[in-house]
């Protein structure tokens, strides 16, 4: 796939706080790319700076390799999705949709038929002329998603689109903006601090965190191969462990060794594993080096929650298995269990 968007060591100050610390990612064609953080570590600027609201302090901002980062917002070919819908509460559906259109002094039967298509995509149909204000949260942010895509932008940026709707409604839009994305085959970039929403959804997730990027990968890289502590702990549920990478494929850790997938790592390096409460085993304690007492259980739903107290630590375990509290138990996993990444600050 071609390049679309490349960050070349972006940096921004406000004042005298430095929000972006050097932001260097490449976007490509078609994909569907979320940047993922906490709150405050700088999502919305690097976007608003893609959109062409901010300036970079320093760094650039290329589109198809030429240069845009002193290019107004609207000579960029990019359309921006807020959380607060901004829709024309004077205008009805259809003519909300329109309006960059008619601004262009389009011809109106070309006008009507994108419209049309549009609502179809966003599954608004016979919805052409409802008063917005009328609608629920959802179509709100459907008739917004229509009316920046009827501009037939190459890149579409979302930030926090989904942020005000109620967690079922929420689902339902992941999987239809998704759809869209497909069915129009251009480039989405996407804003959020809800880890599931960008699983779920992206074809590359970008963790963010206090203006510097953590990792890019694909959704299962991030959660599988997580390279530090930050995106271990970030997304999802982890048992964090400090430990010795004794040599390629031999980890060390809370006191005994373990066959492992990893190298590539210095010999006796400081390194931390991550362990998955899902890819936990609880077995007879002989049948395993890491054993514990079993010491609080919670149902989850689909799982069991088990919190099980060794000598050195509290392991968390996600299984369907039940487990009585007081037990002594053993921790079972296997070499493709152990996730090991470098230590936070030594990379
Ligand atoms: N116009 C501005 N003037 C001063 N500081 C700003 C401005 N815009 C953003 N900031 C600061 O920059 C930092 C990063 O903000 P940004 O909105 O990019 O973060 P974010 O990751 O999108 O967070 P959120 O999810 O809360 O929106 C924050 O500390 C914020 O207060």
């Amino acid at each position: 796939m071609n390049k679309l968007i490349e960050l070349k060591n972006l940096t921004k100050n406000f004042d005298d706080q430095q929000v972006l610390r050097g932001i260097n990612l490449d976007i490509y064609e078609k994909e569907f790319l979320t940047l993922l953080g906490p709150s405050g570590c700088g999502k919305t600027t690097t976007l608003r700076i893609i959109a062409g609201f901010e300036e970079p302090s320093d760094g650039e901002v290329l589109f198809n390799g030429i240069e845009i980062s002193k290019l107004p917002p609207y000579k960029r070919e990019v359309n921006t999705v807020f959380q607060k819908y901004a829709l024309f509460p004077h205008l009805n559906v259809a003519e909300n949709i329109a309006f960059g259109l008619n601004l262009k002094k389009m011809d109106k039967s070309v006008i009507s038929q994108k419209v049309e298509r549009m609502l179809k995509m966003v599954g608004l149909e016979g919805f052409e002329k409802r008063d917005v204000t009328l609608l629920s949260g959802g179509q709100q942010q459907r008739v917004a998603i229509a009316r920046a895509l009827v501009n037939e932008p190459k890149v579409l940026l979302l930030d926090e689109p989904l942020g005000a709707l109620d967690a079922k409604i929420r689902k339902q839009m992941q999987v239809e903006l998704k759809k869209i994305q497909q069915e129009v085959g251009i480039t989405f970039i996407y804003v959020t601090h809800d880890q599931e929403e960008a699983l779920s959804m992206s074809d590359t997730v970008v963790v963010m965190n206090n203006g510097e990027i953590q990792q890019i990968g694909t959704p299962t890289d991030i959660y599988n191969e997580p390279e530090n502590r930050f995106v271990a702990s970030f997304i999802g549920e982890s048992n964090i462990i400090e430990g010795i990478m004794v040599k390629d494929y031999l980890v060390q850790f809370d006191g005994f060794e373990f066959e492992c997938v990893d190298k590539g790592f210095e010999d006796n390096e400081e390194i931390e594993v991550v362990l998955r409460p899902e890819d936990l085993d609880i077995v007879a304690p002989e049948q395993a080096k890491i054993r514990g007492t079993v010491r609080n259980i919670t149902f989850k739903g689909v799982h069991y929650e088990i919190l099980i107290e060794t000598e050195l630590r509290t392991y968390m375990v996600h299984t369907t298995d039940y487990a009585e509290v007081g037990r002594e138990v053993g921790l079972k996993f296997g070499p493709e269990d152990i996730h090991v990444m470098y230590r936070m600050g030594s990379y």
